[in-house]
């Protein structure tokens, strides 16, 4: 078998609801066979530990994370040019990278995407998260200079085919049946491998 089984690299916008998208197809699956790996969670963890942060509310959806953003991203940025896949590295190193699927949330560069397709080339299936900017909107997103026009904002906006869009525009019945037909698509993957799905 082909180790992980899946690889699910996920991208959207701010406040497209990646994290809400993500959160979702995690629970449907079911832990037993699935992570759910942050990119963003060793930048993070990594930025609090050296700023003395609180790394709780850096990963939630509250203000704190906010406050921080431009210059975390800045932060990540240097270490990026360095090693560009120094994150990508981190996060399937870590715990719970011995399940068979990953979902991996807030790719966000081209690199980060080669990295998958270099690496995993027979497991990844990437998937993009959109929702209209109105919607966003009305979820908090408020365009910022700096921040939304920066590479970690617009660096997969074009010249990447997705293999899945996932529309989330406040349609629940609509996007339940899209995450029902990933889910499905991952049971079957692990019943082929000849994983028991409880
Ligand atoms: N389909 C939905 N139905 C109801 N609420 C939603 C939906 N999608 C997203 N939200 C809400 O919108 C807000 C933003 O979503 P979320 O945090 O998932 O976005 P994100 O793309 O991860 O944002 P960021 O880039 O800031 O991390 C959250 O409060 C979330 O609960």
């Amino acid at each position: 078998m082909t180790y992980p089984l899946l690889v699910m690299v996920f991208s959207g916008k701010r406040k497209s609801g990646k994290d809400y998208v993500t959160d979702l197809l995690f629970q449907r699956i079911g832990k037993e066979h699935c992570s759910l790996l942050r990119l963003s969670e060793p930048l993070k963890s990594q930025y609090a530990k050296e700023h003395n942060l609180d790394l709780d509310k850096l990963l939630d959806s509250s203000q704190y994370k906010e406050q921080y953003r431009a210059a975390m991203i800045r932060w990540g940025e240097e270490r990026r040019k360095q090693q560009p896949d120094y994150f990508c590295k981190l996060t399937t190193q870590g715990e719970g990278c011995h399940k068979p699927v990953w979902i991996i949330t807030d790719a966000r560069r081209k690199t980060d995407v080669e990295y998958f397709q270099k690496v995993y080339p027979k497991s990844l299936v990437t998937l993009r998260v959109d929702a209209d900017i109105s919607v966003r909107e009305q979820r908090g997103f408020l365009f910022t200079k700096g921040i939304d026009d920066a590479e970690s904002e617009c660096g997969l906006d074009v010249g990447v085919g997705w293999d899945v869009i996932i529309l989330n525009n406040g349609d629940n019945l609509a996007l339940d049946s899209t995450l029902d037909d990933i889910t499905h698509m991952v049971h079957q993957r692990l019943q082929e491998a000849n994983f028991q799905i409880s």
